[in-house]
């Protein structure tokens, strides 16, 4: 076990492509991180550099007291599991899952039973004398898990171990792994794009975006309480609505958020609105996500959005409606999106010029706000999850109170403006 420190953490490929930028995280021992985010985010270039696999181009790996920025992988004490375990196709279950121990000193009888221990918790029990070829790809991730824990690491890496197995096993082989790295608490870094793995895996998730992390808390934080527009949108299905609106404050310094045709008010009680009331005239955009709303009769209702139901969708345990409102929807993947990350094509950069070359990769893409990629906006359909009996027809005209407790606000560039907590 061992707590992990990434001090400002940088990675440059090729002197000019910046795959992680200055990236700092704290992960107490034994806990389990999550790192979730998109193809190309930088997260397997952070587990490797973590791994000793990748150097480090600037910042500070340290494992518990240890700097372990230039340790070589064998010396860190961490484990790691790619998307496709590599065994070795000439040897046995046992043989492979035993074969760290071996090279380690252990004799084959002790090898050998702890091998039998291990493979019997990670249920390969009764496969332990067979060759890979012969495993399915579930049973060979459980084989790749079992030799990466047989050493008993302080740190566990996992890089999307479950993308490559079906829907059945990638769900028992994700509670086995949650379970068995509590068991023997290894202090765990869990690479994946799955919101659903982060979700249910996770004490902590970190979100990365474009080689930074956009926010980390527990699951119900970054769900319920999310930093950015982009998280919101990252996390949940189906996607968050993102709405495109104006602040308004109206008599009694009540706080209206306007967009457009139609407006919500926020009820006196909500305290963002001693927040809000500073945005008089900004505009906004407004996360909603789609149980936040309920179909209701009354069209006098205070509050409400209404609509034209243009499609509705059965989903078993319940309905997914889409609903016209006129209302300028937000793409939640490019709110806030930086440049691409790279500069002047720099080779090999030496050492005293490498702060050089991250400041000028890094005022490549952070441009000024008026330079960052707008929010794609386009007129689109309000997602609201119905009951699955919801009795109605495309084309009616609906009506939809809107919890507005559950809703969140960003300012143009996706970052929260009216956060109270965290
Ligand atoms: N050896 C390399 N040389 C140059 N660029 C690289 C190298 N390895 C990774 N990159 C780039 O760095 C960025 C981050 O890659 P990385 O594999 O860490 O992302 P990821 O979030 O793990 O993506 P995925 O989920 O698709 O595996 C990408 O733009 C990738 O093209």
């Amino acid at each position: 076990m061992t707590a992990i420190r990434l001090d400002g953490v940088s990675k440059v490929f090729e002197g000019e492509h910046l795959a992680v930028d200055e990236l700092s995280l704290d992960i107490a021992d034994g806990e389990f991180m999550v790192l979730l985010g998109p193809s190309g985010c930088g997260k397997t270039t952070l587990l490797r550099m973590i791994a000793g696999l990748e150097r480090v181009t600037a910042g500070e790996v340290w494992f518990g007291r240890t700097n372990g920025t230039r340790l070589p992988p064998k010396d860190r004490q961490v484990a790691m599991v790619f998307q496709t375990g590599a065994l070795y196709p000439n040897r046995t279950v046992r043989e492979n899952i035993m074969f760290p121990l071996q090279i380690a000193g252990h004799g084959d009888d002790d090898a050998s039973s702890t091998a039998a221990g291990l493979a019997q918790i990670l249920s390969i029990g009764s496969v332990l004398d067979r060759m890979p070829r012969t495993l399915s790809g579930g049973q060979r991730q459980r084989v790749a898990i079992g030799r990466a824990l047989v050493r008993r690491p302080n740190v566990f890496l996992l890089d999307e171990p479950l993308s490559n197995l079906d829907t059945t096993m990638r769900t028992e082989l994700r509670q086995e792994i949650g379970a068995m790295t509590r068991d023997l608490n290894v202090t765990t870094l869990y690479v994946t794009h799955d919101q659903v793995e982060a979700l249910t895996l996770a004490d902590r998730i970190a979100v990365m975006r474009d080689g930074r992390i956009e926010d980390v808390g527990t699951p119900a934080q970054v769900y319920n309480d999310p930093a950015t527009a982009f998280v919101a949108g990252f996390l949940g299905a189906p996607r968050i609505n993102l709405l495109s609106a104006t602040v308004r404050v109206t008599a009694h310094h009540r706080v209206a958020l306007d967009f457009g045709t139609q407006s919500i008010a926020l009820p006196p009680p909500d305290r963002r609105s001693l927040i809000l009331r500073h945005h008089d005239g900004a505009q906004v955009i407004v996360g909603a996500r789609s149980n936040a709303f309920r179909i209701i009769t009354n069209e006098d209702v205070a509050n409400q959005l209404s609509g034209t139901l243009r499609a509705f969708e059965f989903h078993g345990q319940q309905s997914i409606a889409f609903v016209e409102c006129g209302i300028e929807a937000v793409n939640p993947d490019q709110v806030g999106q930086a440049r691409p990350m790279h500069a002047v094509p720099h080779r090999d950069a030496p050492a005293s010029a490498l702060t050089r070359v991250l400041s000028r990769i890094r005022s490549a893409r952070t441009a000024a706000p008026a330079e960052l990629a707008p929010p794609t906006h386009r007129r689109a359909d309000l997602v609201i999850e119905l009951p699955a009996d919801a009795d109605l027809k495309r084309g009616s005209r609906i009506h939809l109170a809107l919890d507005t407790t559950r809703i969140h606000v960003f300012d143009q560039t996706g970052r929260r403006v009216d956060r109270i907590t965290r």
